[in-house]
């Protein structure tokens, strides 16, 4: 039996692929009436609309229940995980983690903060090109599953693969999860673009040059080249900066738009990881002298700048090599 814990699009979307060959699985609301909704009607309307779900996924609200599972996948909030994971059941069942951020305050990676919380777990790292909905409807996907542990990781890696969903092994757990926290601020930036209607040419760009950010601090944090052009960094980045389907693309289209970023913010059910990962982000670079401007863009649209200055400042910097 393997446990999810969060029922939000991509918990479920998790559960329902782990379970497409018939494996239990038990997945975690934090909502009891999400939890009893799942049960009675085998869909999650309120996260996962229009997924039919197997009969061998079962919800529960009560945490505990989650003790008899072999592995758990992890896929709250980024900024919840840890208080989340302080509340779950002794054992040391290998944790992979699936949420994509930097928690504020500490500034410290998921795979940080879950050793922190729960000791005695080992852990690794599913971080990818993965639309919820996509991988709930059996659509083709390959994820990194990054693991210190390479016997582990191995096993992992035989748990977790189905037939379209295809994990690759890595042993760069910080790799894998800079390209998922950074690559969600660089989509709020590529969708302020979309959103304001600056052009295919200018999307293209901010990926690039995105992508370049995303390795200075990847390199700084002793991250691997090869990982961040993989899956778990290029991979991501482009989907989520190319789609509306992306929260964050979507959330940076509204301000590109107009709107405020409290405002939608203020709208939202679900996360867009991106809206608190980039102050941390920001800061942690300015600490390290990263240089990030396309980071700090978003950040300052985030605090309420208008659009219209935030580019031109972007544009107007100083000239310089490319690499
Ligand atoms: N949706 C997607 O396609 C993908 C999402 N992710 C990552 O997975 C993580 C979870 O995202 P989603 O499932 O999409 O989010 P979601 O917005 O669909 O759902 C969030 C879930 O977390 C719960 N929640 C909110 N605050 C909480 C708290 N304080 N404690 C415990 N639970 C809490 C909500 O009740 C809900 O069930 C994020 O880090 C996201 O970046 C990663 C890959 C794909
Ligand atoms: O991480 C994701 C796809 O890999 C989902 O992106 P959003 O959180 O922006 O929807």
């Amino acid at each position: 039996m393997i446990g999810v814990i969060g029922a939000g699009a991509w918990g479920t979307a998790l559960a329902q692929a782990m379970a497409s060959n018939g494996e239990d699985v038990v997945l975690w609301a934090r909502d009891p009436a999400v939890a009893d909704t799942i049960n009675d009607s085998a869909t999650n309307p309120a996260y996962l609309p229009g997924i039919t779900l197997s009969p061998s996924v079962r919800a529960t609200s009560r945490i505990g229940d989650l003790a008899a599972a072999e592995a758990w996948l992890v896929v709250t909030p980024a900024q919840a995980m840890g208080e989340v994971l302080r509340t779950a059941p002794a054992g040391d069942q290998p944790l992979i983690l699936c949420c994509k951020g930097i928690e504020a305050g500490t500034r410290r990676l998921m795979s940080e903060v879950a050793p922190a919380a729960r000791p005695r777990s080992p852990i690794a790292v599913l971080s990818g090109p993965t639309f919820a909905h996509e991988v709930a409807a059996g659509l083709p996907t390959a994820v990194t599953l990054a693991c210190a542990d390479p016997a582990l990781g191995e096993r992992l890696v035989q748990r977790i693969a189905r037939p379209t969903f295809r994990p690759y092994l890595s042993d760069d757990v910080v790799g894998a999860e800079i390209g998922g926290a950074v690559k969600n601020v660089l989509a709020i930036a590529c969708g302020v673009v979309a959103g304001a209607r600056l052009g295919e040419n200018g999307r293209a760009s901010l990926i690039a040059r995105g992508f370049a950010e995303m390795s200075r601090f990847g390199r700084a944090r002793g991250a691997r080249e090869s990982t961040i052009a993989g899956l778990s960094g290029l991979g991501d980045l482009v989907l989520t900066c190319s789609s509306q389907r992306s929260r964050n693309f979507a959330l940076g289209f509204g301000i590109g738009e107009g709107r405020t970023a409290a405002e939608l913010l203020g709208d939202r059910r679900t996360v867009a990881e991106g809206a608190f990962t980039a102050p941390v982000l920001r800061a942690a670079a300015d600490e390290a002298g990263i240089d990030m401007p396309v980071t700090a863009a978003v950040c300052d649209l985030l605090a309420g700048a208008q659009a219209a200055d935030v580019i031109r400042t972007l544009l107007s910097r100083p000239l310089r090599a490319e690499a």
